[in-house]
């Protein structure tokens, strides 16, 4: 999918339906800073990481010089409400971070929780940023691309990930990289820390010489809600040199989720049905409500193999044949709700006159026409 160039470049991992978490990286670096914690995360969760302008696939042309933390943020807004994504949990690095804290404080009701990575509530003096700007304005990105892998990483550290983002940084749009120097030369947000409400995560890299660890001890002290890690074996870029602490500590912090089953479960019949179904439970039936969400619902619908309008068809079918009339008025539900038409279900059920039987498919019809006519009157999610 090509990215509109008015929006910030991003990538969308995790399960359709599961709360979404935005991950906001570091200045001279692309989405791919998070590629160690990925996988751990968009398990349960729906990932959306962005490049900043200029960065990665982002267009350059979205930030101006003098631009501020607050022009940043609403670019990963605009992103946001693009996507359709209302309230998200937001993990950034540095940079990234202060995007984060930005939104946690004048955006308090779309962040669901928080997680400030080796970032800081201000980046030092604003003439050490001026002065960087005014260098990659004159002579581009080559001297900080040499010095990268000192400035982001322990002195021991080697993997691949480093080489990549230091060629980031290489690759990076001189005139977009001295912009977010400006947003960082002007951002101080210390008096504002406070106002934070969202459950946040403080992650500092205990040998990280950008934001050193009294900056995360800043945050931490700052923000009310506020839980800190100090990781050992990390410099600036935490998430890149200790990915499963980073994963495991983003993970403590987001909201539970749903299993995969009850996701799928809720997705294909509905919340209402499923709450009703939730209600009805008994001591008797709980191990068989328990069975169907993990096993029908978390092994079989959650597949990747058929996409859910095709399942559908199949569970039809199945269910004429085995004359299963309430199991199938649910299943015509769904159909709809999995993006079946009125008039393909009823090619479905023409379908089983041949394979079920002329009987079994004349009683299908009826009980279709009758949820049909339901589903015309009060919507299919009623
Ligand atoms: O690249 C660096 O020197 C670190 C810059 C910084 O602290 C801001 C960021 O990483 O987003």
């Amino acid at each position: 999918m090509t990215t509109p160039r008015r929006l910030l470049h991003h990538r969308i991992e995790g399960p359709a339906e599961a709360p979404v978490v935005v991950l906001g990286p570091s200045l001279g670096t692309s989405l791919h800073v998070w590629d160690g914690i990925v996988p751990a995360i968009a398990r349960a969760y729906r990932l959306v990481r962005f490049d900043l302008p200029g960065h990665g696939a982002s267009a350059p042309e979205l930030v101006k010089a003098g631009a501020s933390v607050d022009d940043l943020a609403a670019l990963v807004l605009e992103l946001a409400d693009h996507l359709g994504i209302g309230t998200f949990a937001y993990a950034g690095v540095s940079l990234g971070g202060a995007i984060g804290g930005h939104l946690a404080v004048h955006h308090p009701q779309r962040l669901s929780a928080l997680a400030l990575i080796c970032s800081s509530a201000r980046f030092g003096e604003p003439e050490a940023w001026q002065a960087r700007a005014a260098l990659v304005r004159g002579e581009g990105t080559k001297q900080l691309a040499d010095s990268a892998h000192a400035r982001w990483f322990t002195p021991g550290f080697d993997g691949p990930e480093a080489a990549e983002l230091t060629a980031d940084q290489r690759n990076t749009d001189p005139a977009a990289y001295a912009a977010c120097c400006d947003a960082l030369a002007t951002f101080d947000l210390r008096d504002q820390l406070p106002r934070i409400t969202a459950p946040t995560l403080v992650v500092a890299g205990r040998e990280d010489k950008a934001t050193p660890p009294p900056h995360a001890r800043a945050l931490a002290d700052g923000i009310r809600s506020a839980t800190l890690l100090e990781l050992p074996g990390a410099a600036h870029l935490a998430p890149v040199e200790q990915p499963d602490a980073v994963a495991e500590a983003v993970l403590r912090l987001l909201p539970p989720t749903l299993s995969p089953g009850m996701r799928a479960r809720r997705a294909v019949l509905g919340d209402a049905h499923v709450d009703r179904a939730i209600a009805r439970t008994t001591d008797f039936t709980v191990t068989f409500q328990d069975f169907i969400t993990r096993y029908a619902w978390g092994e079989i619908w959650t597949r990747q193999s058929l996409d859910r309008a095709t399942r559908s068809c199949i569970t039809l079918t199945a269910l004429v044949a085995g004359g299963h009339h309430d199991e199938l008025a649910m299943h015509v539900r769904a159909a709809l709700r999995n993006g079946l038409t009125a008039q393909q279900i009823g090619e479905v059920l023409l379908q089983t006159a041949v394979y079920c039987g002329v009987p079994a498919a004349n009683s299908a019809f009826a009980i279709a026409q009758q949820v049909l006519d339901q589903d015309d009157s009060q919507g299919v999610d009623t």
